[in-house]
């Protein structure tokens, strides 16, 4: 069967994806149909596709609802290989966006939204200029596998960190050497990380800490989407894994640079421990239909 989809393109600093509306759960596409959505040159072209499907259409949305029956919408997440990923943090600003344009929410700045989301569900925050959101708790994972990628000069320890999704920030000796590192090609990780991994790698900027915020440059190669301009629960591990290497003292405020703009990072205590949240554009570009 064949179906027509209405299709948006977005992006949250250069991270970019392909959305669509199905809210009662009807279109559900094959892995191979998201991957071919979102070839750069056989498809639309995207860092992952986006379905945004109200929670109670799909399983994982539904064993959310009996918690957190406010989350009527679920972000159904997949990676530009077609392989599903528990959350986006640059995605999650644009589903938001994307909701309040198709007419399915309203949020006037200054309010929150749950939704629903592989990692659980998390607050959106409409900001005058952007959107921020409320990560969650996140953890080291305790591995700190050695990483290796080419023309990187020596193979440098990264160190893991879950917000959700996987992640492994490694610190690079400095601009020259991150800018020459080919991100065409996997990095590899030793021990391998069963479930793979996003790879961060990151500089400090000198100074590190200016007017009490630390700045921080850094690269990423996604699991299931290679290199991308940004990544957004990848700057909040960066920002995580930077703070923990500088030790007491470092902030809990960080702006960080990737090659598709600037993202903040904020580390803050919740009554379940302690959160980061990450903040940022969220732009539509167009919008088309397709065939699928
Ligand atoms: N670009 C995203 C992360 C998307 C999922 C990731 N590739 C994974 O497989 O975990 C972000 O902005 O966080």
């Amino acid at each position: 069967m064949t179906d027509t989809l209405l299709i948006t393109k977005g992006h949250g600093t250069g991270n970019d994806f392909v959305l669509f509306a199905d809210p009662d759960g009807e279109v559900v596409l094959s892995e191979a149909q998201r991957a071919a959505i979102a070839d750069r040159h056989f498809g639309v072209g995207g860092d992952g596709v986006i379905r945004a499907v109200r929670s109670a259409s799909i399983p994982e949305g539904a064993a959310i609802l009996a918690d957190e029956p406010e989350a009527e919408w679920f972000m159904d997440y997949a990676n530009a290989d077609g392989g599903i990923a528990e959350m986006c943090g640059n995605g999650i600003r644009v589903f938001v966006h994307y909701l309040i344009e198709r007419g399915f929410l309203d949020l006037a700045p200054g309010h929150s939204v749950p939704i629903g989301t592989r990692a659980g569900v998390r607050d959106v925050h409409r900001l005058a200029d952007g959107f921020a959101v409320d990560l969650g708790r996140w953890r080291l994972t305790g591995e700190e596998p050695l990483v290796r990628a080419r023309d990187l000069p020596v193979a440098r320890p990264g160190l893991g960190i879950d917000l959700g999704n996987p992640h492994v920030v490694v610190a690079v000796a400095g601009d020259d050497e991150l800018a020459g590192i080919d991100l065409s090609v996997v990095p590899q990780l030793d021990p391998v990380q069963e479930a793979g991994a996003n790879v961060e790698f990151v500089v400090p900027a000198d100074p590190l800490v200016r007017d009490g915020i630390g700045r921080i440059r850094m690269r990423v190669h996604e699991r299931g989407s290679g290199e991308t301009l940004s990544c957004g629960t990848g700057a909040a591990a960066a920002a995580l894994a930077v703070r923990h290497w500088a030790g007491a003292g470092s902030p809990n405020e960080w702006r960080v640079e990737v090659p598709g703009g600037t993202l903040g990072v904020r580390m803050f205590a919740a009554e379940d421990g302690e959160h980061v949240a990450l903040s940022g554009p969220a732009a539509l570009v167009f919008d088309g239909e397709l065939t699928v």
